[in-house]
């Protein structure tokens, strides 16, 4: 492919890219390798290249550009030439994106903590960290075998360059590491994994977290609860890859109560990781600014205190209760947070139990900039 063919693919990626983002479809990595799963004359090289244009043009635009074309016209303008399979020369009133990380209506949202001075690292591509599965290895032994850094806040975690591949490697296959940002692995450790207890992960996805407490308390009974089969299903060879024990139970919308009954007051700790923004995570999908909207953001929230309330009566007397989102908004965590409380006397706020990210209400707040980390709120309350 000429450059200018390179640039035309990822004006048609970016297309698909900004209405995916407006329909709440397919993120953008996605789209990249399904265009291209069409396309077989595209070589590695164009495939690379192409992507990478597509990243930057996101990465550079705050609020949804126009069009492809309008993405991309700012960072490739010389690649416009009009040649053939290229994109059109532009005309002079022709629309382009605007510079910006933090979409406008999205500033004033904002926990107070996430300062401007903050903002670039937000978008900046995430380094691969590793969790090590200390059930099967040790942090020295995997950070030996990878040539990586350990990480500075989570005992467990190894910090590789952003494209480091680690899947094809077979201490991967073998289930000795794990791929998982610093960020969650706190999350993990501020459930406190011991051998005996009971955890219930009320939102577990693909099991991220569940998995990471299963394999560091690995007697522990570990209970992963999704309403989404699809990603629930990927947990079980996670969990064989890693040698670790882990229960699932898949919740029925909007019946999830009935499915946890017989759950009440058993856990030493429930953590809802809970659906969110996203907005800590923008430096992974960069195009997450552009697929939020006041009414998605209103019924996050209103999902994040039904699970919050869902969350409470499975908490055992002396319990305690994690809430976790990967997002800096307000909104999401501190405001989350104190709600709770006011809605919930039986439990009070306590410390994390980790010396990490900046004390936000009655939660602590990690940021890409301060932290190196995604951006998560992570609160705890204890159950009297
Ligand atoms: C932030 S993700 C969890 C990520 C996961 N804990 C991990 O570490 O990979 C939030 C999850 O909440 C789930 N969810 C949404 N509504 C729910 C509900 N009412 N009850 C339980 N889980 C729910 C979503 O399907 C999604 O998998």
């Amino acid at each position: 492919m000429t450059p200018a063919a390179r640039a035309q693919a990822a004006i048609e990626i970016l297309d698909s890219v900004i209405a995916s983002a407006r329909d709440d479809g397919a993120p953008a990595d996605a789209l990249v390798s399904a265009y291209f799963k069409t396309r077989r004359y595209a070589g590695s090289k164009d495939r690379r290249a192409v992507r990478e244009l597509v990243f930057q043009a996101i990465r550079h635009a705050g609020e949804t550009p126009a069009s492809g074309r309008a993405a991309l016209l700012p960072l490739a303008a010389e690649l416009f030439d009009g040649s053939p399979h290229g994109p059109a020369v532009p005309t002079g009133g022709e629309p382009r994106a605007v510079p910006g990380v933090v979409p406008e209506w999205l500033v004033p949202l904002l926990s107070p903590l996430v300062a401007p001075a903050e903002w670039p690292a937000l978008t900046e591509r995430a380094p691969l960290d590793l969790r090590a599965n200390l059930a099967r290895t040790t942090r020295d032994a995997m950070a030996a075998h990878f040539g990586a850094e350990p990480t500075p806040l989570s005992p467990w975690g190894l910090r590789l360059p952003p494209d480091a591949a680690v899947s094809a490697d077979p201490v991967f296959a073998d289930g000795l590491v794990e791929v998982q940002d610093e960020g969650s692995q706190l999350i993990a450790l501020a459930c406190e994994p011991a051998d005996g207890r009971t955890y219930v992960d009320l939102c577990a996805g693909a099991g991220g977290k569940a998995l990471a407490l299963a394999s560091a308390a690995p007697t522990a009974r570990v209970i992963a609860c999704d309403t989404n089969l699809q990603r629930l299903r990927k947990l079980a060879p996670r969990a064989e890859r890693a040698g670790a024990t882990v229960e699932t139970r898949l919740l029925d919308l909007p019946r999830e109560a009935e499915a946890l009954a017989d759950l009440h007051g058993q856990a030493d700790c429930v953590l809802v990781d809970a659906p969110c923004s996203g907005s800590g995570t923008w430096r992974r999908n960069p195009e997450g600014r552009w697929r939020l909207t006041p009414e998605r953001l209103g019924r996050l929230t209103a999902l994040q205190a039904r699970v919050l309330d869902l969350a409470a009566p499975l908490v055992k007397p002396g319990g305690t209760l994690v809430y976790a989102v990967c997002s800096l908004l307000a909104r999401e965590g501190a405001q989350q947070a104190a709600a709770f409380l006011s809605r919930h006397s039986a439990f009070s706020p306590m410390d994390i139990g980790l010396d990490v990210g900046r004390s936000d209400g009655v939660g602590r707040l990690l940021t890409p900039g301060h932290d190196r980390t995604d951006g998560f709120f992570i609160a705890r309350f204890r159950s009297t």
